[in-house]
């Protein structure tokens, strides 16, 4: 299985994701700014990877502290868990991470060991994911037994998170039991995260994937081609409401349509107790260039505006389940999601 990150001697190594599938290169960052930078330009993204590559940055802070006062090195994992929060509003899981480490700083009493607990947080944060995706993986293939073509938005496998991947998981697990199963991959645009790593780590797996352009979707919804619908989440309200890559909603509007079952597999770390409903969720509206000049070739006259919000906002009631390490919500509501997560 790829595993997108890596805490080395100080550096935080990850796959550039901009750069599959081409190459597989390694960035390797030492200062918080380059963590900020690589998840702003998604060398690292997907909501649970986000979250990890942040707090491996918080520890980063510590390298220009070395010789600092106690008050002082507080200050400079500070303003890192500060300056990281401005890299991505939507994937809640960013906040989530961050405020764990900002719980480490507050707590501290020992400048010596700071930097050490702070790194041993950081790491019990991705161990945690790893694990999560292993039960979503569980989880999830009860849900899928006898689908046998399923389709999935984004990427939300093994580089979007720390090795399992969220909607992947399942069919990770279903392939490695000895099931038929078949990924049917939305390009994703504009990125392409479903065209260029969906597509690249499910054939490194052995796992038959096939690519579609985002609007051939509802065909194949149509004509009976697709069994079930599976997608990640970067952010989930407590009512269930899911914010996900921008053309997740419609997908689920025609899954309906269609009678196929929506899924949303996310970890627990993936859903925000504090907006009551998605309409609450931030969303990020990126640059004109990702649409205009997709691979910087030029496609959009200048004196045409482009709109880029990254993510929709996917309604619980268009949702058959949201799959979590914990178990499945089966039509998901607050009540329901709060009896599972909050207990
Ligand atoms: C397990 S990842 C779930 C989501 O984060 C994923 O589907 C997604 O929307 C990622 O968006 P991205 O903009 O590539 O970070």
């Amino acid at each position: 299985m790829i595993e997108p990150l890596r805490f080395d001697n100080d550096a935080l190594h990850l796959i550039d994701q901009t750069k599959l599938p081409l190459e597989l290169v390694d960035l390797v960052c030492t200062t918080v700014d380059q963590v900020h930078d690589a998840i702003s330009r998604l060398v690292v993204r997907g909501a649970p990877a986000i979250g990890i590559a942040a707090a491996y940055g918080v520890c980063l802070a510590g390298n220009a502290s070395k010789n600092a006062t106690k008050n002082a090195s507080a200050n400079n994992y500070l303003e890192a868990i500060e300056s990281l929060a401005t890299s991505r509003p939507t994937a809640v899981n960013l906040f989530w991470a961050l405020d764990r480490m900002k719980a480490i700083v507050d707590a501290n009493t020992d400048s010596e060991s700071l930097k050490d607990q702070l790194i041993a947080e950081a790491r019990l944060i991705h161990e945690e994911d790893i694990q999560m995706g292993e039960a979503i993986g569980r989880h999830g293939a009860t849900l899928l037994t006898g689908c046998q073509r399923v389709l999935t938005h984004c990427n939300a496998g093994g580089l979007a998170t720390s090795k399992w991947g969220t909607a992947l998981a399942p069919i990770y697990h279903l392939h490695r039991s000895g099931a038929a199963i078949e990924v049917f991959a939305d390009e994703t645009r504009p990125l392409m995260q479903g065209a260029r790593l969906t597509a690249w780590e499910l054939a490194r797996s052995g796992v038959p994937v096939t690519v579609l352009t985002d609007s051939m979707a509802g065909s194949l919804l149509q004509t009976g081609t697709i069994d079930a619908v599976i997608v990640g989440a970067d952010r989930i309200a407590a009512n269930g409401d899911a914010a996900n890559k921008i053309g997740t909603y419609p997908l689920a509007v025609l899954a309906k349509h269609h009678q196929v079952p929506f899924y949303v597999a996310a970890p627990s770390s993936t859903f925000d107790f504090a907006l009551a409903s998605g309409d609450l969720i931030p969303i990020e509206q990126r640059a004109r260039e990702e649409v205009a000049s997709p691979g910087g070739i030029k496609m959009v006259p200048d004196e045409a505006s482009v709109v880029n919000p990254a993510f929709d906002v996917t309604p619980a009631e268009l949702i058959t389940a949201i799959i979590t390490e914990q178990g499945n919500i089966d039509s998901p509501n607050a009540n329901r999601i709060a009896e599972l997560l909050l207990r």
